[in-house]
């Protein structure tokens, strides 16, 4: 997760002092009337002068930022619309959520869109405001504008706020909270109805050519508007039926699976209906959208049956069962994922979720964990599971102007911010709850820390559901996982850019997947993440009986202050050995231990374990200085090996091991000593390792399973090396299935193991 805390970055920390100050100023004011109205001409040209802009995002130095806070949580409407009783502009007062109330604005001016989607809207009495709404639109694809001029809309619990520049509009971040009205609603007053809302002709087939039209022009929101007036215009029973079969049509292209399969399923309950064929598709592409793979092929299976002849239902039912497959088996074909990832843009696969021996159960005072339900070994795939939403951001993507792209969320609350892809992630996870709120089961029972929702969220009001962006934004905060695009093709990037030592702190893209959220972790974990595209891969690390709880690492660098990170982010003290060991150890040793470590770092940076040597000194001096500080080192541990892990030691022997098994580093390979240090670095993990010693005779078996050290690969595979060097091929083999196993944990998958170069 790339949640990071405000103090070490000074321009951060200025953004939230003042935000804070701003916050304070504005409380002052609450409950107080506006300085000055607003005067309509002028309110309307600042804000179209705004609009047409192009300076608008922040620029410092290499960085483009967009900037967005989560403000100060409220709670969304939760009554509806009958219950509330109607206020004007001019009622309204600074800094107050207007609760029991609503108000109906229509739109003046062209939509603006920065963080939220903005406009001019004014009362039935001409006055005028800003008005901001959040999460309403998500970026993928490009969507019609929702604030045209012209609009009308109702807004439910109408909060009055001052804004950035002094003056005041409208927020709302609930998108429940927003009701927009089809241009023919009876809800809207005479003074802003025109003919061509008002129509003479009333008749369904009018409304229902008028969807058709804007349907034509993929205005897909409009044409379910008119198809949904169409239906309520007495429409005859085949023309009802035509109507939504079109509207299911029009909400499949939008996402709203829910309100597709209802619409179809209403029309295949009808015996009389005519529309099976296309009922039953629509009725399938809604599922399969649903991921209800198996109630997927059983349409398909009978559209096919009837419809022999129907080649699009054919093309279906055969991905259906694939991902039915894939569901039920846990086999997927990884070599076209990683080439799918490496293609689509953003990399959202078309694949199943498969949850393999394992699930989901309470864990004491941590909450609920994720337990084996079987024994498992080392490499076995426990799940691999579709994000239910995934925000993507091309890694360090450079913008036209040179700039390096990003967006900051800064939780003015919680002193933190994130980066990358978090924004869009919220708004991508509100939209599809609010499309399709029988989702809702799978997200509103994850972690939510102490955040506490009002009753009735998540339930329906006026047709929708009720949800809080403030509870979805902590949901997300607290379970997200930063990734790359492929860990397969970092590691591969890695290899050919950089050396030993770089590791990528920074995911760019996030997503939630929601049944990994269920697992706790440990910085000693038995489980690993990879990815490929937005498919996540957890695979156990070593053999583990049934009824373990499975861990992971939420943070991948072991460093000193990963204790304060899990406090500040995740509100819990880590109790692993390794975290306990530190406790136990004096500052005086640790002290030593990390200076020692540095040290041997900054001796073992020219050495890589792919290529040549990059540094100027002569190797074997780094080589003897080295061994000298792994020797002082060792000596700064003092619990089994097989208790707690020697982190800052394993790398050093592994490196070392690894320049001695390359060519051109300057110095003659000398294999024996590198299996000698490679099988040290594998002790210092905690692994148990029989054999494996030359000249032994005896055959190498990894008894236990370490810890799965960032690098870990790269020691088995030199290992491997060594061992051919040395004429030791029974060995060699034994070190290439460990390799093997180590390739797959790493990056999910072994069908491309033998590619990296
Ligand atoms: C992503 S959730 C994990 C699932 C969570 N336990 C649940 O009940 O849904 C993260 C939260 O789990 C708890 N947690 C995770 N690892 C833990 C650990 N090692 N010790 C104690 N609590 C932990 C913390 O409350 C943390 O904020």
């Amino acid at each position: 997760m790339n949640t990071h805390q405000a103090q070490d970055f000074p321009q951060i920390v200025a953004h939230i002092e003042e935000q804070k100050r701003m916050l304070r100023n504005a409380q002052s004011r609450a409950g107080q009337r506006p300085a000055r109205k607003n005067r309509r001409e002028e309110t309307i040209l600042r804000f179209n002068f705004s609009r047409l802009s192009v300076h608008r995002h922040q620029f410092s130095g290499l960085l483009v930022s967009r900037t967005s806070f989560i403000p100060s949580p409220y709670a969304p409407c939760a009554q509806p619309l009958s219950d509330l009783s109607k206020i004007m502009i001019d009622d309204l007062v600074l800094e107050t959520h207007h609760r029991g109330t609503y108000l109906l604005v229509r739109v003046v001016t062209p939509q603006d869109w920065i963080t939220a989607v903005m406009a001019i809207v004014e009362d039935e009495r001409g006055e005028v405001l800003l008005l901001q709404l959040y999460h309403q639109v998500d970026t993928t694809p490009r969507p019609e504008d929702i604030l045209a001029p012209g609009t009308v809309l109702i807004i439910k619990d109408p909060y009055l706020k001052l804004t950035a520049d002094g003056g005041h509009g409208l927020r709302a971040d609930h998108v429940s909270d927003i009701v927009f009205l089809p241009a023919h609603d009876d809800r809207i007053p005479s003074c802003w109805r025109s003919d061509l809302q008002s129509p003479q002709d009333q008749s369904a087939s009018f409304w229902k050519a008028k969807g058709n039209d804007c349907f034509g022009q993929s205005r897909y929101r409009a044409a379910v508007e008119y198809y949904t007036r169409a239906l309520v215009s007495s429409p005859t029973t085949e023309e009802s039926h035509t109507i939504k079969l079109n509207r299911s049509l029009a909400f499949l292209k939008t996402n709203h699976f829910d309100a597709a399969l209802a619409d179809v399923e209403s029309l295949l309950s009808d015996t009389a209906t005519k529309a099976g064929e296309k009922a039953l598709f629509r009725k399938a592409q809604a599922l399969y959208g649903l991921q209800r793979f198996r109630e997927c092929c059983d349409v398909l299976t009978k559209l096919r049956v009837n419809y022999p002849n129907n080649t699009a239902a054919k093309a279906k039912l055969n991905a259906a069962v694939n991902r039915l497959a894939e569901q039920t088996t846990g086999k997927y074909h990884f070599k076209k994922l990683q080439a799918e990832a490496s293609q689509l843009r953003p990399p959202w696969l078309d694949h199943a979720t498969y949850i393999g021996p394992v699930e989901v159960r309470q864990s004491g005072c941590r909450g609920k964990g994720v337990f084996t339900t079987k024994a498992v070994k080392a490499g076995d795939l426990l799940f691999c599971e579709k994000a239910f939403v995934y925000a993507f951001s091309e890694d360090g993507a450079v913008n036209s102007a040179g700039r390096l792209d990003t967006s900051i969320l800064i939780d003015v609350n919680a002193n933190s911010f994130t980066t990358g892809a978090q924004p869009e992630l919220i708004t991508m996870l509100v939209q599809k709850l609010y499309r399709n709120p029988s989702l809702a089961s799978l997200v509103q029972n994850l972690h939510r820390g102490s955040y506490e929702p009002v009753q009735g969220t998540f339930g329906i009001i006026d047709g929708n559901p009720v949800l809080d962006t403030f509870l979805l934004t902590r949901i997300l905060l607290l379970n997200n996982f930063g990734c790359l695009l492929s860990d397969r093709a970092a590691a591969q990037a890695r290899r050919q850019l950089i050396g030993l030592h770089t590791s990528f702190h920074n995911f760019p893209s996030c997503g939630l997947w929601a049944f990994a959220s269920h697992i706790n972790h440990s910085c000693i974990s038995n489980a690993h993440r990879s990815f490929i595209g937005d498919m996540m891969i957890v695979r156990a690390t070593e053999d583990l009986p049934v009824n373990t709880e499975i861990t992971i690492q939420y943070l991948s660098h072991l460093t000193p202050q990963r204790q304060q990170k899990f406090v500040q982010n995740w509100a819990f003290a880590c109790d692993c050995a390794l975290c306990q060991d530190g406790d136990q150890t004096s500052d005086a040793v640790i002290a030593k231990r990390s200076r020692l470590a540095e040290s041997l770092q900054s001796v073992l940076r020219p050495l890589t374990r792919c290529g040549s040597y990059g540094g100027t000194g002569s190797i074997a001096n780094v080589i003897r200085k080295s061994s000298a500080l792994l020797a002082e080192l060792e000596g700064t541990y003092t619990k089994p090996v097989e208790e707690v892990p020697r982190i800052a030691l394993w790398g050093g022997y592994r490196d070392v091991a690894c320049a001695l098994t390359l060519p051109g580093q300057g110095i003659a390979p000398n294999p024996q000593k590198a299996v000698e240090l490679g099988l040290k670095a594998l002790q210092c993990l905690g692994f148990v390792i029989e054999g494996g010693s030359l000249g032994t005779n005896q055959d190498l078996v990894v008894k236990k399973w370490g810890f799965m050290g960032n690098g870990l690969l790269d020691c088995w595979m030199c290992l491997k090396n060594a061992y051919y060097k040395t004429g030791s091929h029974e060995l060699a083999l034994a070190a290439d299935g460990y390799a093997k196993v180590c390739y797959r944990i790493q990056f999910g998958e072994d069908e491309t193991f033998g590619e990296l170069d």
